[in-house]
């Protein structure tokens, strides 16, 4: 009994000792000094007394490199970030970082410090340790390597398997989920031709989720299924022999949501988006590169691609002989859009370029990819670039309807209900009004009015009898024009049927087998 007191107050003294020496080390070097004979103390204190609190010790490095892989190790990121969640309560020494594009800040373990955590009441430890280079371990250059890092979890030999078979797994799983949580998305855009990186990006902060977007509940949830689907299809992909990627194509008028829908896509999967300017893109082989530049996990977006490829009517207007010629290489169009550069793009990205793009063998170099068109004019597109297998899911999205027009007025007015919503259903039914307009109008004009709800549906009121009055003479008008060109039609109609024959039959085909195709996938919203 005796000899076990004297023990203890040897190891108590010892620790005593050691603790005086770290403080007043600490105190009187210099900082640089310190930091390189820290470790050593720590070592020092680690391997006489860790026998103390613990049998087993499993090491988690940071790096990892064998014949299997080559990097930071994926299990010492997810602890990374298992430990960091209330680490500020259970560290003394912490480490500070930014994280979601410097909205918050994250704390993390120090080095050389112990955290205890719990598990199904077994108390385990968890040791940070900084192991510096040999060649540099004490020394006064400040630029010295900053050296790896391991974690070392200490427990009871009796809980071995508990640990290993149930802990360690959960510590991962937790730390993944933690990472996607905290992971800020990126949106991409590709940089000019003479700049040395392909992608610039700036942190993706669109508020679109699918809450928020007006379409018939049924289609969005459709759209919904069909993306967690997808995520969750790695091995059906594999086993059908197919590159884990899905094309999306999004069509319909300007304001009916197409963006906000890919924004909200975005947000919902965590993924990045990477907004491609084909007009950029000097040839096939650039796109190749760009394609290959691209991460997991992300979106390609091809906005109003019937504006970046001249796509228009190529094959009603050009001659059988050229036909094929044509379909293979496409000049950039000049840009549609008042906020693109309007000259005429040098890019000699060619419709075939863009068909590899999307489904040629660089197409699987990556996995879990979507791409997705945008375009106001389908009927414009080559049907080889949206054909299934390339694009598999064609979404239309179109004048706001009465179910999205109701979650538009929850959104924006927090009503889900008023006597007024049957008149603004009858109209909705007459006219055609895009969620853009729609929403607008049904926005409070000034913050705070108390019957805000009632000012923004009289408001939409006035603008839909408005708009279907606009209608309404304008289909006057046309009928007008119809009666007076009417006799010169009858005259021209027979020379014009004759000219249609030759070129619009191939058309006409395209679009039976488009049809064909859309039966299935073809939302209409
Ligand atoms: N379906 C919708 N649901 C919710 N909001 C919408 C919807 N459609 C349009 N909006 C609103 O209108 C604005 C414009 O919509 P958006 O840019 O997504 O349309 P778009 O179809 O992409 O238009 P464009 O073809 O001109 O690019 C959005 O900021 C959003 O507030």
């Amino acid at each position: 009994m005796e000899g076990m007191v004297e023990f203890w107050s040897q190891i108590g003294s010892i620790m005593a000792t050691l603790m005086f020496v770290c403080t007043f080390a600490e105190r009187v070097l210099p900082s640089r000094v310190w930091d390189s004979l820290e470790s050593y103390f720590y070592k020092i204190v680690h391997s006489l007394f860790g026998f103390l609190f613990t049998d087993v010790t499993i090491t988690f490095e940071e790096y990892q490199s064998d014949e299997s892989f080559h990097g930071r190790n994926e299990a010492y990121t997810a602890i990374e970030n298992y430990l960091s969640i209330d680490s500020s309560e259970r560290a003394s020494k912490l480490k500070a970082k930014t994280t979601k594009g410097m909205r918050s800040i994250a704390f993390s373990m120090d080095d050389y410090e112990v955290i205890t955590d719990e598990f199904e009441g077994i108390k385990v430890k968890w040791y940070l340790e900084k192991q510096l280079p040999v060649s540099q371990s004490i020394s006064w250059d400040v630029s010295r390597d900053e050296g790896r890092r391991c974690y070392k979890l200490m427990f009871k030999d009796k809980y071995r398997s508990i640990i290993t078979e149930s802990y360690i797994p959960y510590v991962i799983e937790e730390g993944k989920k933690i990472k996607k949580r905290n992971k800020f998305q990126k949106l991409y855009t590709n940089c000019n031709g003479d700049d040395r990186d392909l992608w610039t990006y700036v942190t993706f902060q669109h508020p679109a989720t699918f809450d928020a977007i007006a379409m018939e509940p049924n289609k969005k949830q459709e759209i919904i299924n069909d993306l967690m689907a997808f995520t969750k299809s790695k091995e059906y992909y594999n086993k059908i022999g197919k590159a884990w990627k899905r094309g999306y194509l999004l069509y319909g008028p300007p304001g009916t949501g197409k963006s906000s829908v890919i924004a909200a896509m975005a947000n919902l999967l965590h993924y990045d988006v990477y907004d491609l300017e084909l007009t950029a893109v000097q040839d096939n082989t650039s796109l190749r590169k760009l394609l290959i530049d691209t991460s997991k996990k992300s979106i390609i977006v091809i906005e109003d691609i019937d504006c970046s490829l001249d796509l228009t009517g190529q094959r009603k207007n050009q001659s059988k002989d050229d036909e094929n010629k044509d379909s293979k290489v496409l000049p950039i169009k000049e840009m549609a859009k008042g906020t693109r550069d309007k000259k005429k793009s040098k890019s000699k990205v060619t419709l075939s370029g863009l068909l590899n793009f999307i489904d040629g063998l660089w197409s699987a170099c990556g996995e879990e990819r979507i791409i997705l068109f945008t375009t106001n004019h389908v009927d414009k597109l080559d049907p080889a670039l949206i054909r299934r297998g390339r694009m598999d899911k064609h979404i239309e999205l179109s004048y706001c309807g009465f179910e999205a027009f109701k979650v538009l007025a929850k959104n924006y007015l927090n009503l889900e209900s008023h006597n007024l919503f049957e008149k603004i259903r009858t109209l909705l039914e007459e006219t055609r009004m895009t969620p853009a307009d729609v929403a607008e109008n049904l926005m409070p004009k000034s913050p705070g009015l108390e019957n805000a709800g009632e000012v923004g549906l009289e408001n939409l009121i006035l603008a839909l009898e408005k708009a279907k009055e606009v209608e309404r003479l304008k289909a006057e008008e046309a009928l007008k024009d119809d009666g007076d060109n009417g006799e010169l039609d009858e005259e021209e109609s027979d020379e014009e049927d004759d000219e249609e024959d030759g070129s619009e039959g191939e058309g006409t085909s395209d679009e039976d087998e488009d049809d064909d195709s859309s039966d299935e996938d073809l939302l209409k919203i």
